[in-house]
């Protein structure tokens, strides 16, 4: 009666926790189907020890009458659940890995890569670059006066601006290129293959597409512009940091030009025509 009894507060307890794992984790309404060979277990022990407790002579004298075949029953039916129930954690693992990956690489709310891949997809442009001498550009695109669209809309229409800029954007992209998140209100575009000029064009169209499609936030309008700062790895020895900053030197002068502007930044040592408007 005791083993019994344990079995079944042992079955009844992880079908428990499964089926509520499986809920929430991935998602399954269901989830409490996959955890009813283990409730059957339970149930199945939860009588034999009811029985054992009310009558004592009848378990004894089946066991005494059968015990080769009521043990490897049980022990059969009990190898089964916790083959299935096994597969249901591999299942709710597999999931948990899946979600932790594709968080540590892309940004919660606008689901851009993030700050860290951003980071990772620069380096690996930038080894490719000296490897191969093949030329790549970077944009850094900053919303403007977002602070007066929390200040006046509230954080919630802030939050739905962020995402609405980071759909804008990554509609614009090709494939070869990774758009991502910087921090706060502020993004980062790597352009593979790209000259300063071409990258410029890009941050053109990006800031003419962005200023002609207003956020619609509970029945109105709220217009958003960016301002945007590019810059060309030279070949001649350049560095990614020498690189995002000069990005981040051309974007400071679109800001102080006025923002809802482009500006581009030359490497050292090369002409500026027909790159400041
Ligand atoms: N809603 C929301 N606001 C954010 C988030 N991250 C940063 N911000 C806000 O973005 C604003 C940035 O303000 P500032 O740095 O003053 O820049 P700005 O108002 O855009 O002005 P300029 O860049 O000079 O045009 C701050 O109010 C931040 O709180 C976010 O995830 N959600």
């Amino acid at each position: 009666m005791i083993i019994s009894g344990a079995l079944a507060a042992l079955c009844l307890s992880v079908a428990w926790d499964l089926q509520r794992e499986a809920r929430a984790r991935m998602e399954l309404r269901w989830g409490v189907v996959l955890a009813v060979p283990l409730l059957a277990g339970g149930l199945i022990f939860g009588l034999r020890a009811a029985r054992a407790l009310l009558s004592p002579g009848t378990i004894v004298a089946e066991v005494a009458a059968d015990s080769g075949l009521n043990v490897a029953a049980a022990f059969g039916y009990l190898i089964i659940a916790l083959v299935f129930q096994l597969t249901l954690v591999a299942l709710v693992v597999t999931r948990g890995v899946v979600e932790l990956r594709r968080s540590s690489r892309y940004d919660a709310l606008t689901g851009l890569l993030n700050r860290r891949a951003m980071q990772a997809a620069l380096e690996e442009q930038a080894q490719r670059s000296r490897r191969l001498g093949e030329p790549f550009s970077v944009l850094m695109l900053d919303a403007d006066h977002f602070k007066t669209v929390n200040d006046v809309q509230g954080h919630a229409a802030g939050d739905r601006a962020l995402q609405h800029l980071g759909t804008v954007l990554a509609a614009q992209m090709r494939d070869i290129d990774r758009v991502g998140r910087w921090g706060g209100e502020e993004f980062v575009v790597l352009l593979p293959g790209a000259s300063l000029a071409q990258a410029r064009e890009v941050a053109e169209r990006l800031r003419e597409r962005v200023q002609a499609l207003p956020l619609r936030w509970q029945d109105r309008a709220v217009a958003l512009t960016l301002s945007a700062g590019a810059s060309q790895w030279s070949e001649a020895g350049d560095e990614l940091s020498a690189l995002l900053a000069r990005a981040d030197a051309a974007l400071y002068r679109a800001k102080a030009a006025g923002r809802n502007r482009v500006e581009a930044e030359p490497a050292p040592g090369t002409p500026r025509v027909g790159l400041v408007s």
